[in-house]
Protein backbone atom coordinates (compact mmCIF):
# COMPACT_ATOMS: atom_id res chain seq x y z
CA UNK A 1 0.00 0.00 0.00
CA UNK A 2 2.64 2.42 0.95
CA UNK A 3 5.47 3.16 -2.23
CA UNK A 4 8.21 4.98 -1.48
CA UNK A 5 6.40 8.14 -2.98
CA UNK A 6 3.66 8.05 -1.44
CA UNK A 7 1.75 11.41 -0.30
CA UNK A 8 0.38 11.07 3.52
CA UNK A 9 -2.32 12.97 5.03
CA UNK A 10 -3.02 12.56 8.35
CA UNK A 11 -5.91 14.36 10.79
CA UNK A 12 -5.04 13.97 14.24
CA UNK A 13 -7.62 14.63 17.58
CA UNK A 14 -7.68 14.82 21.37
CA UNK A 15 -7.34 11.06 21.49
CA UNK A 16 -3.70 11.28 20.25
CA UNK A 17 -2.73 13.70 23.26
CA UNK A 18 -4.92 11.50 25.55
CA UNK A 19 -1.57 9.01 26.58
CA UNK A 20 0.28 12.94 27.35
CA UNK A 21 -2.33 13.66 30.65
CA UNK A 22 -4.18 16.14 28.28
CA UNK A 23 -8.15 15.43 28.56
CA UNK A 24 -10.27 14.54 25.76
CA UNK A 25 -13.54 16.25 24.87
CA UNK A 26 -16.00 13.99 24.81
CA UNK A 27 -14.85 11.58 27.52
CA UNK A 28 -16.75 11.12 30.75
CA UNK A 29 -14.84 13.49 32.46
CA UNK A 30 -13.81 15.32 29.08
CA UNK A 31 -13.63 18.91 28.70
CA UNK A 32 -17.40 19.39 27.21
CA UNK A 33 -18.02 17.85 31.22
CA UNK A 34 -16.57 20.15 32.59
CA UNK A 35 -17.85 23.24 30.53
CA UNK A 36 -20.80 24.33 28.14
CA UNK A 37 -19.39 24.11 24.91
CA UNK A 38 -21.62 27.46 24.05
CA UNK A 39 -20.06 29.30 27.05
CA UNK A 40 -16.43 28.73 26.30
CA UNK A 41 -15.66 27.76 22.62
CA UNK A 42 -18.10 30.48 20.84
CA UNK A 43 -18.00 33.83 19.71
CA UNK A 44 -21.05 34.74 21.67
CA UNK A 45 -19.30 32.64 24.75
CA UNK A 46 -16.80 35.15 24.42
CA UNK A 47 -19.03 37.87 24.21
CA UNK A 48 -20.83 37.53 26.67
CA UNK A 49 -18.06 36.32 29.46
CA UNK A 50 -14.44 37.04 27.77
CA UNK A 51 -12.84 36.46 31.46
CA UNK A 52 -14.45 32.82 31.24
CA UNK A 53 -13.53 32.47 27.85
CA UNK A 54 -10.15 33.42 28.50
CA UNK A 55 -9.58 31.60 31.78
CA UNK A 56 -10.40 28.57 30.32
CA UNK A 57 -7.62 28.56 27.94
CA UNK A 58 -5.31 30.17 30.12
CA UNK A 59 -5.86 27.04 31.97
CA UNK A 60 -4.90 24.46 29.21
CA UNK A 61 -1.83 26.31 28.07
CA UNK A 62 -0.50 26.41 31.78
CA UNK A 63 -0.85 22.75 31.31
CA UNK A 64 1.36 22.85 28.66
CA UNK A 65 4.67 22.76 30.69
CA UNK A 66 3.86 18.99 32.40
CA UNK A 67 3.23 17.02 29.83
CA UNK A 68 5.52 15.70 27.36
CA UNK A 69 4.72 14.16 23.12
CA UNK A 70 4.07 10.23 23.81
CA UNK A 71 5.10 7.36 21.29
CA UNK A 72 2.18 7.83 18.43
CA UNK A 73 3.34 12.12 18.25
CA UNK A 74 7.33 10.81 17.78
CA UNK A 75 6.29 7.89 15.39
CA UNK A 76 4.79 10.91 13.27
CA UNK A 77 7.67 12.65 13.43
CA UNK A 78 10.27 9.64 12.25
CA UNK A 79 7.85 9.01 9.69
CA UNK A 80 8.00 12.72 7.93
CA UNK A 81 11.65 12.45 8.59
CA UNK A 82 12.36 8.78 6.89
CA UNK A 83 9.75 9.10 4.26
CA UNK A 84 10.54 10.06 0.92
CA UNK A 85 6.82 11.53 0.11
CA UNK A 86 5.40 14.26 1.92
CA UNK A 87 3.86 13.80 5.13
CA UNK A 88 1.36 16.30 6.32
CA UNK A 89 -0.26 16.30 9.44
CA UNK A 90 -3.47 18.27 10.15
CA UNK A 91 -4.85 18.60 13.78
CA UNK A 92 -7.90 19.61 15.38
CA UNK A 93 -5.44 20.25 18.46
CA UNK A 94 -4.55 23.41 19.92
CA UNK A 95 -1.80 21.36 21.81
CA UNK A 96 1.94 21.78 20.83
CA UNK A 97 2.93 18.37 21.15
CA UNK A 98 3.54 17.41 17.73
CA UNK A 99 6.27 20.13 16.95
CA UNK A 100 7.58 19.26 20.34
CA UNK A 101 7.50 15.23 19.17
CA UNK A 102 9.33 16.56 16.51
CA UNK A 103 6.78 17.00 13.33
CA UNK A 104 8.00 20.32 10.96
CA UNK A 105 4.65 20.53 8.41
CA UNK A 106 1.83 20.57 10.97
CA UNK A 107 -1.52 23.10 10.43
CA UNK A 108 -3.44 23.69 13.41
CA UNK A 109 -7.00 24.05 11.62
CA UNK A 110 -8.60 24.76 15.15
CA UNK A 111 -5.82 27.21 16.38
CA UNK A 112 -3.17 27.03 19.09
CA UNK A 113 -3.15 28.14 22.72
CA UNK A 114 0.44 29.31 22.30
CA UNK A 115 -0.59 32.06 20.18
CA UNK A 116 -2.47 35.27 20.74
CA UNK A 117 -5.19 37.22 18.15
CA UNK A 118 -5.56 40.26 17.69
CA UNK A 119 -9.81 40.76 16.49
CA UNK A 120 -9.16 44.41 15.70
CA UNK A 121 -5.98 43.34 13.24
CA UNK A 122 -5.62 40.16 12.61
CA UNK A 123 -2.38 40.20 14.24
CA UNK A 124 -0.48 36.76 16.43
CA UNK A 125 1.77 36.90 18.47
CA UNK A 126 3.28 34.60 21.21
CA UNK A 127 0.45 34.03 24.19
CA UNK A 128 1.59 35.20 27.71
CA UNK A 129 0.93 32.29 30.15
CA UNK A 130 -2.01 33.87 31.51
CA UNK A 131 -4.16 36.49 28.68
CA UNK A 132 -6.80 38.77 29.74
CA UNK A 133 -9.54 40.11 28.33
CA UNK A 134 -8.70 43.27 26.60
CA UNK A 135 -4.74 43.29 26.24
CA UNK A 136 -3.60 45.57 24.27
CA UNK A 137 -2.49 44.08 20.31
CA UNK A 138 1.39 44.50 19.93
CA UNK A 139 0.66 46.47 16.88
CA UNK A 140 -2.53 47.96 16.53
CA UNK A 141 -2.62 48.70 20.25
CA UNK A 142 -6.09 47.46 20.10
CA UNK A 143 -7.42 46.01 23.26
CA UNK A 144 -8.84 42.77 21.46
CA UNK A 145 -6.44 39.92 22.37
CA UNK A 146 -8.10 36.83 22.04
CA UNK A 147 -7.11 32.88 22.02
CA UNK A 148 -5.98 32.24 18.79
CA UNK A 149 -8.51 29.33 18.84
CA UNK A 150 -11.19 28.51 15.83
CA UNK A 151 -14.80 28.28 18.03
CA UNK A 152 -18.16 26.89 17.02
CA UNK A 153 -19.35 28.89 14.05
CA UNK A 154 -16.25 29.94 13.05
CA UNK A 155 -14.45 29.52 9.58
CA UNK A 156 -11.00 27.19 10.56
CA UNK A 157 -7.97 27.96 8.96
CA UNK A 158 -6.10 27.03 5.95
CA UNK A 159 -8.94 25.37 4.54
CA UNK A 160 -8.02 25.99 1.01
CA UNK A 161 -4.67 24.41 1.32
CA UNK A 162 -6.11 21.52 3.31
CA UNK A 163 -8.55 20.99 0.54
CA UNK A 164 -5.68 20.96 -1.94
CA UNK A 165 -3.64 18.55 0.33
CA UNK A 166 -6.49 16.20 0.71
CA UNK A 167 -7.02 16.06 -2.85
CA UNK A 168 -3.71 14.82 -3.93
CA UNK A 169 -3.02 12.18 -0.70
CA UNK A 170 -1.99 8.87 -1.64
CA UNK A 171 -3.16 7.61 1.81
CA UNK A 172 -5.32 9.49 4.56
CA UNK A 173 -5.26 8.56 8.12
CA UNK A 174 -7.27 9.49 10.94
CA UNK A 175 -5.80 9.70 14.66
CA UNK A 176 -7.95 9.31 17.70
CA UNK A 177 -10.66 11.81 16.48
CA UNK A 178 -14.57 10.86 17.09
CA UNK A 179 -15.72 12.55 14.19
CA UNK A 180 -18.27 14.73 15.49
CA UNK A 181 -17.14 18.10 14.77
CA UNK A 182 -17.01 19.25 10.96
CA UNK A 183 -15.84 19.79 8.44
CA UNK A 184 -12.92 18.21 9.96
CA UNK A 185 -14.88 14.53 9.99
CA UNK A 186 -15.78 15.25 6.47
CA UNK A 187 -12.20 15.09 5.20
CA UNK A 188 -12.02 11.22 5.07
CA UNK A 189 -14.94 11.02 2.11
CA UNK A 190 -12.72 13.96 0.84
CA UNK A 191 -9.18 12.01 0.57
CA UNK A 192 -11.50 8.90 -0.50
CA UNK A 193 -12.43 11.08 -3.64
CA UNK A 194 -8.70 11.39 -4.46
CA UNK A 195 -8.85 7.68 -4.33
CA UNK A 196 -6.68 7.64 -1.14
CA UNK A 197 -6.35 4.46 1.36
CA UNK A 198 -8.22 5.77 4.01
CA UNK A 199 -6.91 4.33 7.69
CA UNK A 200 -8.52 4.64 11.37
CA UNK A 201 -6.34 4.83 14.35
CA UNK A 202 -8.64 4.73 17.70
CA UNK A 203 -9.69 2.98 20.79
CA UNK A 204 -13.32 2.09 18.91
CA UNK A 205 -14.99 3.44 15.68
CA UNK A 206 -15.46 7.33 15.39
CA UNK A 207 -18.88 8.34 14.23
CA UNK A 208 -17.33 8.45 10.45
CA UNK A 209 -15.63 5.09 10.98
CA UNK A 210 -17.79 3.67 7.96
CA UNK A 211 -15.90 5.97 5.84
CA UNK A 212 -12.52 4.09 5.92
CA UNK A 213 -11.38 0.59 4.62
CA UNK A 214 -8.76 0.02 7.34
CA UNK A 215 -8.89 0.19 11.15
CA UNK A 216 -6.11 -0.11 13.51
CA UNK A 217 -7.89 -0.68 16.95
CA UNK A 218 -6.29 0.56 20.20
CA UNK A 219 -3.80 3.12 21.97
CA UNK A 220 -2.25 5.48 19.48
CA UNK A 221 0.94 5.06 21.40
CA UNK A 222 1.08 1.52 20.44
CA UNK A 223 -1.20 1.28 16.95
CA UNK A 224 0.48 4.19 15.54
CA UNK A 225 4.35 3.37 16.39
CA UNK A 226 3.51 -0.13 14.77
CA UNK A 227 2.53 1.02 11.81
CA UNK A 228 4.75 3.48 11.36
CA UNK A 229 7.92 1.06 12.17
C1 LIG B 1 -20.58 19.67 17.11
C2 LIG B 1 -20.80 19.67 15.61
C3 LIG B 1 -22.10 19.08 15.23
N1 LIG B 1 -20.71 21.07 15.13
C4 LIG B 1 -19.88 21.34 14.11
O1 LIG B 1 -19.22 20.51 13.53
C5 LIG B 1 -19.81 22.79 13.75
C6 LIG B 1 -21.00 23.19 12.86
C7 LIG B 1 -21.03 22.49 11.57
C8 LIG B 1 -20.34 22.86 10.46
N2 LIG B 1 -20.61 21.98 9.45
C9 LIG B 1 -21.46 21.03 9.90
C10 LIG B 1 -22.00 19.91 9.25
C11 LIG B 1 -22.84 19.10 9.97
C12 LIG B 1 -23.13 19.44 11.33
C13 LIG B 1 -22.57 20.56 11.98
C14 LIG B 1 -21.74 21.34 11.26
N3 LIG B 1 -18.54 23.09 13.11
C15 LIG B 1 -18.05 24.36 13.21
O2 LIG B 1 -18.62 25.28 13.76
C16 LIG B 1 -16.69 24.59 12.54
C17 LIG B 1 -15.60 24.91 13.60
C18 LIG B 1 -15.41 23.77 14.50
C19 LIG B 1 -14.16 24.02 15.37
C20 LIG B 1 -14.52 24.27 16.82
N4 LIG B 1 -13.30 24.34 17.66
C21 LIG B 1 -12.73 23.28 18.22
N5 LIG B 1 -11.55 23.37 18.92
C22 LIG B 1 -10.91 24.66 19.15
C23 LIG B 1 -11.28 25.17 20.47
C24 LIG B 1 -10.86 24.25 21.59
O3 LIG B 1 -10.06 23.32 21.39
O4 LIG B 1 -11.33 24.55 22.70
S1 LIG B 1 -13.49 21.74 18.03
C25 LIG B 1 -12.72 20.70 19.21
O5 LIG B 1 -13.65 19.65 19.40
C26 LIG B 1 -13.29 18.54 18.58
C27 LIG B 1 -13.08 17.39 19.51
O6 LIG B 1 -13.07 16.26 18.73
P1 LIG B 1 -11.87 15.19 18.88
O7 LIG B 1 -10.57 15.88 18.77
O8 LIG B 1 -12.20 14.10 17.95
O9 LIG B 1 -11.98 14.73 20.42
P2 LIG B 1 -13.13 13.81 21.10
O10 LIG B 1 -12.93 13.95 22.56
O11 LIG B 1 -14.47 14.09 20.51
O12 LIG B 1 -12.74 12.31 20.65
C28 LIG B 1 -11.50 11.75 21.04
C29 LIG B 1 -11.37 10.47 20.22
O13 LIG B 1 -10.10 9.89 20.53
C30 LIG B 1 -10.27 8.51 20.84
N6 LIG B 1 -9.20 8.18 21.80
C31 LIG B 1 -9.14 8.50 23.12
N7 LIG B 1 -7.97 8.06 23.66
C32 LIG B 1 -7.27 7.46 22.62
C33 LIG B 1 -5.99 6.81 22.52
N8 LIG B 1 -5.20 6.69 23.59
N9 LIG B 1 -5.60 6.33 21.32
C34 LIG B 1 -6.43 6.44 20.22
N10 LIG B 1 -7.66 7.06 20.24
C35 LIG B 1 -8.06 7.55 21.43
C36 LIG B 1 -11.68 8.39 21.41
O14 LIG B 1 -12.18 7.08 21.20
C37 LIG B 1 -12.44 9.43 20.55
O15 LIG B 1 -12.90 8.84 19.33
C38 LIG B 1 -11.99 18.86 17.90
O16 LIG B 1 -12.26 19.31 16.59
C39 LIG B 1 -11.45 20.02 18.74
O17 LIG B 1 -10.62 20.88 18.02
N11 LIG B 1 -16.75 25.77 11.72
C40 LIG B 1 -17.46 25.76 10.58
O18 LIG B 1 -18.08 24.80 10.21
O19 LIG B 1 -17.35 26.95 9.86
C41 LIG B 1 -18.10 27.04 8.62
C42 LIG B 1 -17.44 26.17 7.56
C43 LIG B 1 -18.18 25.27 6.81
C44 LIG B 1 -17.57 24.54 5.79
C45 LIG B 1 -16.22 24.62 5.51
C46 LIG B 1 -15.53 25.50 6.28
C47 LIG B 1 -16.13 26.25 7.34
Amino acid sequence: MIHSRSKIVILTGAGISAESGIETFRAEDGLWAQHRVEDVATPEGFARDPKLVVDFYNSRRAQLPDVEPNAAHRALARLEAEHDGEVIVITQNVDDLHERGGSQTVFHMHGALKTALCAACGHRWPAPIVMAPGDPCPSCHAPAARPDVVWFGEMPYDMDLLFRHLSEADIFIAIGTSGNVYPAAGFVAEARRAGAHTIEFNLERSSVGNHFEEHRTGPASRTVTDWVE
